[in-house]
Parts: structure tokens; sequence; C-alpha cells
């Protein structure tokens, strides 16, 4: 049985018959229409809020299938459309996918295919429900990234996230690259104190040592060459908020020194200043380094580490929350099938299988990109596995043949050829990145992106 509401539109009264029949007993609640423009003043005065799926005729006499498509798609209406077709008219079957259909089914068409449709929709409608439940339980409002997970693994971070937050203490988060260490910081800001104030981030890895200390202190004008006006610093504008500190194991021992003493003491020194100013801050920092290794080889203050680690939070990565996998990806997919106006609502078995499978050493943020690229490469309603980046790292990849010859892709000779070089280097990365000529930075994402941390490279 189902719980749904569904809209059938065609002149064919045997065919309204069939599926009033079919559906209702499944408990389905139904509208029908026998002519395209009864459904549409229906459509243009009620809206279609309540409605989960519209079967409609491709020919009608009156209001064609195609137009009725095409004016629910002016409307931005959110209802999945599906198009009944005879076997003659399967070049406006193609056509209607274009415009946006959901689906098509062939006349005559057995009733398992429809409900098969059914079942998909009714799913789409559940997850979509779930997210948004999911925001309102987080207090996020639409619009903000929420936080999506089944696993029991990341609940418990999230609980303790929850806890911390309504706390004054600084935090610490831990976690791979990509495994949503951002988001967290944002979640414990918005459901502290200090949700009012500002949220600012820096990324302690990206900018020069003389860059970041301008950026977070701020300087006086005529503080450096260059330095034509005064300019405030982060501490000052995230003054009573939070702030995140990004990559922090990436912080020079000087920067690190100027930033304890606004730990310990409150205030800070603008570039070229020499009156301190007094800040009230909640810093929550992040690395993807082991933080107390750093601390036991000395490249990163104890002192500092006490002060910012009161809490200390570790977020899983991907390849241990299975169970998110699959709820991750359907929410990309639906961000940007909707973002890029395609109606792609599903996956192949075997993609979902593929994305369960690969061990994603790159996390979310590898997870959504491979989403967002197969929804551009996909052409149908459904992702498949061959859009997938991970097909061409997976066990099973069918070699394409041509008159005997092996022919793969130039990213696998990239990737075989990058791991050739570090074995013969040794493992040292920056003479690999010296013989490849590319920059140690890029190296290192190819590293990440071609997943050969698993072939031992570190
Ligand atoms: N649970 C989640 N639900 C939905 N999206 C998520 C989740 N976790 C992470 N993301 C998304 O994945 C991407 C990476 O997350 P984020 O930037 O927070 O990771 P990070 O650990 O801070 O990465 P890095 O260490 O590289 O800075 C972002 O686009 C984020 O919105």
């Amino acid at each position: 049985m189902y719980n749904g509401k569904v809209i059938i539109c065609d002149d064919e009264v045997e065919i309204l018959r069939y599926l009033s029949k079919i559906l209702s007993a499944k408990g389905l609640e139904l509208e029908v229409f026998s002519s395209g423009t009864s459904l549409m003043s229906v459509m243009e005065n009620r809206g279609m809020d309540d409605v989960d799926l519209m079967l409609l005729d491709v020919k009608m006499p009156d209001v064609d299938g195609l137009e009725i498509l095409q004016r629910v798609k002016r409307m931005k209406l959110e209802v999945p459309v599906v198009m009944m077709t005879a076997y003659a008219s399967i070049n406006s079957a193609i056509e209607a996918m274009k415009l946006g259909a959901y689906d098509y089914v062939t006349k005559p068409f057995p009733k398992e295919k429809i409900f098969g449709i059914l079942e998909k929709v009714l799913e789409r409608r559940e997850l979509l429900k779930e997210n948004s439940a999911l925001k309102d339980e987080l207090g996020i409002p639409s619009g903000a990234t929420p936080l999506i997970f089944a696993s029991e693994t990341f609940r418990r971070v999230h609980d303790m996230a929850m806890l911390v937050a309504q706390s004054e203490s600084n935090v610490v988060i831990l976690g791979e690259s990509g495994t949503g260490k951002e988001l967290i910081a944002s979640l414990i800001h918005n459901n502290s104190p200090r949700a009012k104030e500002r949220f600012l981030t820096i990324n302690c890895a990206a900018l020069s040592d003389t860059l970041l200390e301008s950026q977070l202190f701020g300087h006086v004008k005529g503080a450096f060459t260059g330095a034509i006006n005064a300019q405030k610093g982060l501490l000052e504008a995230a003054n009573h908020g939070t702030l995140f500190l990004d990559e922090v194991g990436d912080m020079s021992p000087a920067i690190q020194a100027k930033l304890l003493r606004v730990l310990q003491e409150g205030d800070f020194i603008p570039v070229g200043d020499t009156k301190a100013r007094s800040v009230d801050i909640r810093f929550v920092a992040a690395t993807n380094k082991d933080l107390e290794e750093e601390v036991r080889e000395k490249r990163f203050r104890e002192d500092l580490f006490f002060r910012l680690n009161v809490i200390s939070l570790h977020l899983p990565p991907l390849r241990d929350r299975g169970e998110d996998i699959e709820l991750l990806a359907r929410h990309f997919l639906t961000k940007y099938a909707a973002r890029m106006k395609r109606e792609i609502t599903d996956f192949t078995r075997e993609a979902m299988q593929l994305l369960k499978s690969y061990n994603w050493p790159g996390n979310i943020r590898e997870l959504e990109n491979a989403i967002e690229r197969a929804a551009i490469l996909t052409r149908g309603n459904t992702i498949t596995a061959e859009t997938l980046p991970v097909w061409r790292t997976a066990q099973v990849p069918e070699p394409k043949q041509n008159g005997g010859k092996r022919l793969v892709s130039l990213e696998t000779i990239e990737r075989e050829h990058i791991l050739h070089v570090l074995k013969a280097s040794g493992n040292n990365k920056s003479r690999a990145a010296k013989i490849l000529e590319i920059a140690r930075r890029t190296l290192d994402r190819k590293i990440e992106e071609y997943g050969l941390e698993d072939e031992g490279i570190r």
C-alpha cells in the first residue's frame, strides 16, 4: 500500500479506467482528468503542492501532455511528471525527457512499471521531507547547508557538538580533509549563546605568514609597504562571536605566539600599532594533522594546544560511516539536479553499490564533487556507474577493446605514472613532484584524488 496523491490525465477512457483501478487498489488518492484543458485550469487555480505524481498522456486533442509539462516547469511546480506514450510517438517521449519529465512509459505498460516509478517518487518525497525535518531539528534556516547523517558514529559527534555549543569553551575539531569540520564548527556557533554574533573563518594554511598575521590582527596605516590604509583584523571583526581557525596545525611559531596572547590575555596588538585591544572570542580550531604529535615534535606550542583544546571532537572519515553514503549521495543529487534544473532522481543499483564500496579518501567533499560531476554527465534521470569518477579506480572497469589493443583513459595513465614515480623515488613526494614537474600541492591533491594512499603512498 502507498500513501500519496496521483493525477492522471488521458483522453482514452480505457486507460483512465485501468490506471484508476490499479492505483486506487494500492490506497492512492486519485484525481482523474479526461482533457488537458480541465487539468490546466485546476493547475493554475490551485497549484499542485499536494500532488506526488502526474501521469500525462502525450497526445490529447485539446492541450497535449507536452504543453502541460512545459507549464509545470514554467510555474516551477515540484511535482514529478511521467508521460504516457504510444510506441509510435516515442520521439515525443524523448522530447518530454528533455523538457524535464521525470520518466515515461510506453503503452501498453504492465502495472509493475507504474509501481516502480511510484516507489521511487515516494521515496524521494520522504528524503526531501527527512532533509527538511533535519534542518528544522538543527535550527538551520533553509538555504544554509544542512547536516546529513544516519550513522550512529556521526550522531555521537553531532550530539557532543550540540552539548559543547552551550558552553564557552574553545574546541578543536580533528578529522581528515572534507569530513565536515567547518560545518560542525558553524553548527557549534549557531547553537551557542553567540549565535546572533558573527561566525568568521580563516584558513591558516592558505595564506603566507605576513598575510595571515595582517588578516588576523589587522594593521595600522603604513605598518608595512603597501599598507596604504588601516585595516581591521578578523579578531576585531569576530569580537563577541566565534572565529574558526581552519588548518591550525599549519600555523607558524611566530603567529602561534601572538595567538596565544589573545587566548591568555584576551587582547591583541594590530600590526604596526602599540596599543592592545581587548576582545572576547570563542575559538573553534580544526586540523587534519595529529595535533598531539605536532606538540611532541615541537611544531605546535603546547600551551596554545591546551588553551585551544579544551574540548576535542573527532570527525570520523566517510569510509567509517557507510550508512551515511546513500543519504549524502541522494542529498547531493537533489541539490545539484535542482541547481541544474534537471529531473535526475535516482542511482542505478550498480552506481549505488560503487558509491558504497569506494573508500572516499577525500570524504564528503569528494563525494559531493563526484555527484555533481555525475549529474552533469548523466543524460537520463538516473545516475549510472559510468558517470562516477570512482568508476576508474573500482576493481571492475571493463577496458575498451579496439582491434585487440587495450584502450585506457588518460586519467588511468596519469594515475599509474604518478604511482610509478612515487615508488621509484622511494615515496619521497618532493622528489616525485620535481620529476613530474608539478607543484607539491598538486601532487598531494592527485594522491588524494586517485586514492593512492591505498597503494601505500603516505
Ligand atoms: N554531514 C554533512 N551533510 C551534508 N554536507 C556535508 C556534511 N559534511 C560535510 N558536508 C559538505 O562537505 C564539504 C566539506 O565539508 P567541510 O568544508 O566542513 O570539511 P572540512 O573537514 O572542514 O574540510 P577541510 O579539512 O578540507 O577544510 C562541504 O561542502 C560541506 O558542506
